[in-house]
């Protein structure tokens, strides 16, 4: 599914009611229609609403909705914030109309203004500012704001809550934004919605159709898309009866150090529970026989060194080669993920461990084969591109990068964010605070090799195997609860993930 930016929501709404035979207000109207019905279904009659509206369109949604409500019975009151004289066609339509039911308890801010008490159990339908908010809030609409927030009453806002942008938010702070509790995004969710720093100002987020064109809605190009159940199944191709495991490819995956054989074993588990063909593991010598027993339907080739891995020696060509789970980051290990690094000619898939010792050796980067997959969490990023205070400005720099470098950057987490070179930026929608796990991660490099092995380019290999990790750790959350999940568990439920998936 695409993600489209402020403009290009736009556009397609220009193009709906320039060619479509829909006016503006008629989108209002189905946009409060939407809205009202959902509120409905939540809320009884008793509540007591407060409506807030501003000058622009959001505000136009807001006062249908209070006169929509008003229609239903609901006791509602209405701010509406006209304090630069210069309201929307929209909204001084929808202050007509609702002002033509007579008797509506509303009031018109001009200038100075006491905001009202709100009391805590009241519902707020926050239309102040929609996508048309051009910087973040200061002033009086900063100070209104966190007010409303304060008040505790229950928010729901109207498209996108006050004060935070549709797409880039680096300069907002906690204080000029709603803090909503539903937000009810028009026909299509915000690039904003992805990412993690603003889970806090959205609270749960819905979206309502008001059928903008669909023509228009295909042909409009994206840089940024989410990835859902239904796109996986269109990617996950199905398997012949008449195949065999070379159809299936051979993964290599270089892990584990003294201490540390689980991430191997963890990785090996998720990669043969995602159809590899073939799997070999490098690891070094003292965990030849637990690998052997633990996962034994792998083959497992033994580095020179009892403790960790100092040689990387690839004795066979492999379809796909992962660097990285619980190798340890000794002097040793960086000059082996140098050299192999070096040498290599094809995409590599580098996670854990493997980014820790280039992080320790930058030069490595320069190196790395085009089209590799990196896959780190908040941590590891840091350490490799320096130190960032939110995931909005690691997903900046992760786009930099990734064009400078050829690469793809897989940036863990919820929404788990794939930055190819073009600067394409994939969200994986599945998972949830179960994989929140140790060696989780570890989990989804194998099922990343084993996609890549299985002919799956690198970008759909990354963000395919997040979808299928997260729907995994999902099932697993099902049986063991959100704490008691293992990353065994999410290893042992992929199978049945892709099954799910494809059916
Ligand atoms: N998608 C769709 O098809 C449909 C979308 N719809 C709805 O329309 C909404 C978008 O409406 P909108 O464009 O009028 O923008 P909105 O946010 O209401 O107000 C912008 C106003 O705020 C002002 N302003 C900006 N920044 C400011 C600041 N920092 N501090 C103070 N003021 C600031 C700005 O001033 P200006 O830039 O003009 O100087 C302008 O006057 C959208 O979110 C959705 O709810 C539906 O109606 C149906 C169809
Ligand atoms: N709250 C969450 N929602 C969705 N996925 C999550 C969440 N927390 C963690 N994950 C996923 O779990 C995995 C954790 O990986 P990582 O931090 O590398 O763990 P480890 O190093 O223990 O293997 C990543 O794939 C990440 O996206
Ligand atoms: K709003």
């Amino acid at each position: 599914m695409k993600i489209f930016t402020n403009d290009q929501i736009r556009s397609i709404e220009k193009y709906t009611i320039e060619n479509e035979g829909v006016t503006s207000d008629e989108l209002i109207e189905r946009a409060a229609a939407a809205i009202t019905c959902e509120i409905m279904s939540r809320w009884r009659q008793s509540k007591n609403v407060w409506v807030i509206a501003g000058q622009g369109n959001n505000g136009a949604d807001a006062l249908a909705v209070a006169r929509m409500l008003l229609e239903q019975g609901y006791n509602v009151q209405v701010l509406l914030f006209n304090v630069f004289g210069r309201l929307s066609e929209g909204c001084i339509h929808s202050r007509k109309r609702l002002l033509d039911l007579g008797d509506v308890n509303f009031t018109e801010v001009t200038g100075d203004f006491n905001p009202p008490f709100i009391s805590p159990d009241a519902l707020v339908i926050d239309g102040l500012f929609g996508s048309g908010l051009r910087e973040p809030l200061t002033g009086g609409f900063r100070s209104f704001v966190d007010y409303i927030n304060e008040s505790k009453a229950t928010i729901v806002s109207i498209d996108v809550p006050s004060g935070l942008m549709a797409e880039w938010n680096e300069d907002t702070l906690r204080r000029n934004v709603i803090h909503a509790h539903l937000t009810l995004a028009i026909q299509f969710p915000r690039v904003a919605f992805f990412i993690a720093d603003n889970a806090e100002f959205l609270g749960e987020w819905k979206v309502l159709d008001i059928e903008l064109s669909q023509q228009e809605t295909r042909n409009t190009q994206s840089r940024f898309f989410l990835l859902e159940k239904n796109d996986a199944k269109r990617v996950l191709r199905h398997r012949s009866r008449f195949s065999s495991k070379a159809d299936y490819g051979s993964a290599m995956i270089v892990a584990g150090s003294y201490g540390m054989l689980g991430a191997a074993q963890m990785c090996a588990r998720g990669a043969l529970r995602s159809g590899v063909g073939k799997l070999t593991l490098h690891i070094p010598r003292c965990g030849f026989t637990v690998m052997q027993s633990e996962v034994p339907e792998a083959m497992v080739q033994v580095d020179r060194n009892d403790g960790g891995i100092t040689e990387i020696n690839l004795r066979h060509k492999y379809d796909a080669v992962a660097l990285g789970p619980g190798m340890g980051t000794h002097d040793l290990t960086v000059r082996a993920v140098e050299t192999f690094v070096n040498h290599a000619e094809k995409p590599l898939l580098l996670d854990a461990d493997a980014l820790n010792c280039i992080a320790e050796r930058p030069t490595i980067l320069n190196t790395i084969p085009p089209m590799s997959v990196l896959t780190p969490h908040a941590g590891e990023f840091d350490r490799l591109f320096g130190e960032h205070n939110c995931m909005e400005a690691r997903i900046k720099t992760a786009v930099e990068k990734a064009a400078y470098y050829d690469i793809i950057i897989l940036l863990k987490g919820y929404y788990t964010t794939v930055v190819r070179p073009d600067g394409r930026i994939l969200f994986s929608c599945s998972g949830g605070p179960a994989l929140a796990t140790p060696g989780s991660g570890d989990v989804l490099t194998g099922v990343i090799a084993a996609l890549l092995a299985q002919g799956y380019s690198p970008d759909i290999a990354a963000t395919l195997g997040a979808f299928i990790h997260g729907y995994a750790g999902e099932l697993a959350a099902e049986t063991h609860g959100e704490y008691g999940v293992l990353a065994t568990d999410i290893a042992d439920r992929i199978g049945t993930a892709i099954r799910d998936i494809m059916c």
